[in-house]
């Protein structure tokens, strides 16, 4: 197990440009490419854990892969094959969740695992529905967790009515609806992030969205795709909090998705008063650009209660901002974070409350009373997001965090990138 302790630092001004890829499109340029019958180009994949498993799962279904180090040539099989193993997506919620969908309707059998953190995670939300229209899949809990075994079979069109606002259901429900037996509809409480629908329409699907999102099935293989995967604004995140809560600091991450379904808490942070501004350079599947946080004094306690689902990866670090907030901050209507790689609600509060923060936790939400930081050891409990919120933390009183392996699932040059900012020091 690793462990990582990262000292208090001074002003910074950092211009980054190497915040690791976005892992929901690299999840969905690896897994699209099969639907396509010509390779796809994907430059600047996240080359981390989590998409990695995904690229191998890709692979056992007979895609092939080649890698100039920058570019990945994923050529998709004639024919996708019946994998000999089982299909392991290791800490990836999204890579399950997606999978079952693809293969739901794909013939042939499948079995789909993952870590210890993975098949703690509900499954029900996509096995439901997917079963709902035709699908065989199992698993312990009456299909609600992995392993999961899936027979693939044809599937029947669909109206789905979700009521939690997923883009990973949302994602499963389009691709099952992608080769279902004629033209579904999904609804879902509020859009979720929606790379899925912006990249398969790029690819030629007929996909249409406006309250509700309707798919036809393709009757034909997709264009393959040509993309280049900007970077991943819930990793630039934690240096975009870093700028707002060390005085003096200014932070530029470059070349990052501004899809208003994945920067709302930066726009949280301009509304607690830090300075933030965006700067939109190219759109192509996605509006692309720089975002510049500067710190403006001590930011403001906030009420976030609405569009969770647009920052609800960046909640964890968001926290550290609140935590050092003028007054107070509440979370609400965040349940969701219960079900993520850990119970994000319990170990964002414990964690809080050892660096001497007043803080309580509610089943959707947590309220945090600003205040000063203090020096702590944290527990990790296995998240990337947790593990990187609290070594932000760090910059403010020395931080010790415990088993930090989990980084490598989603930002693996973080240590790298915030060895820049300030001193870090890992053992095992
Ligand atoms: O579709 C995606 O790529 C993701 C969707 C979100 O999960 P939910 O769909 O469970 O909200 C998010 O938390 C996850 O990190 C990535
Ligand atoms: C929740 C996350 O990912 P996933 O659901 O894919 O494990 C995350 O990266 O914060």
């Amino acid at each position: 197990m690793k462990w990582l302790k990262v000292k208090k630092t001074e002003a910074f001004d950092f211009v980054c440009d190497k915040i690791a890829s976005d892992k929901s499109i690299s999840h969905r340029c690896a897994m699209f490419a099969l639907l396509s019958d010509r390779p796809s180009h994907v430059r600047n994949f996240l080359r981390a854990e989590d998409t990695l498993n995904t690229l191998e799962i890709v692979k056992k279904l007979g895609a092939e892969v080649e890698d100039d180090g920058f570019e990945l040539t994923i050529t998709p099989p004639e024919e996708m094959r019946e994998p000999d193993d089982v299909l392991d997506c290791g800490n990836s919620g999204t890579a399950m969740r997606l999978f079952c969908g693809f293969l739901s309707a794909l013939p042939g059998h499948y079995v789909l695992t993952g870590d210890k953190y993975l098949r703690r995670r509900p499954m029900k939300r996509v096995t439901k529905p997917l079963t709902q229209i035709g699908a065989k899949i199992d698993g312990r809990e009456a299909g609600n967790l992995a392993p999961l075994c899936i027979r693939g079979q044809e599937l029947q069109s669909f109206q789905y009515e979700s009521t939690i606002a997923s883009a990973q259901v949302k994602s499963a429900m389009i691709l099952a609806a992608l080769r279902a037996d004629g033209p579904s509809t999904y609804r879902e409480p509020e859009l979720s992030r929606d790379h899925t629908e912006r990249m398969l329409r790029g690819m030629g699907a007929n996909i249409e969205s406006w309250d509700t999102i309707t798919i036809e099935p393709i009757r034909k293989p997709l264009e393959p795709l040509d993309i280049m995967v900007p970077a991943d604004p819930s990793s630039g995140f934690f240096f975009a909090v870093a700028a707002a809560i060390v005085p003096g600091s200014h932070v530029v991450i470059r070349n990052v998705t501004l899809n208003p379904t994945r920067i709302e808490a930066y726009q949280v942070l301009k509304k607690m008063g830090v300075k933030v501004v965006f700067e939109e350079k190219e759109n192509r599947y996605e509006p692309i650009g720089d975002i510049s946080v500067t710190y403006n004094g001590r930011p403001k306690g906030v009420e976030v209660n609405e569009r969770i689902s647009w920052l609800i990866d960046e909640l964890p670090a968001l926290s550290i901002a609140m935590a050092v907030a003028e007054g107070e901050s509440i979370v609400r209507n965040a349940e969701e974070l219960r079900v993520k790689e850990s119970d994000r609600i319990s170990c964002v509060i414990a964690g809080l409350q050892a660096c001497g923060i007043a803080c309580s936790e509610r089943e959707d939400g947590y309220t945090i009373q600003g205040g000063k930081i203090h020096s702590a050891q944290i527990d990790s409990c296995g998240d990337h997001r947790i593990a990187m919120s609290f070594a932000i933390a760090g910059l403010l009183a020395d931080m010790t965090i415990k088993d930090i392996d989990c980084i490598e699932t989603s930002f693996p040059n973080f240590l790298e990138l915030l060895g820049a900012i300030t001193e870090v020091e890992t053992w095992k």
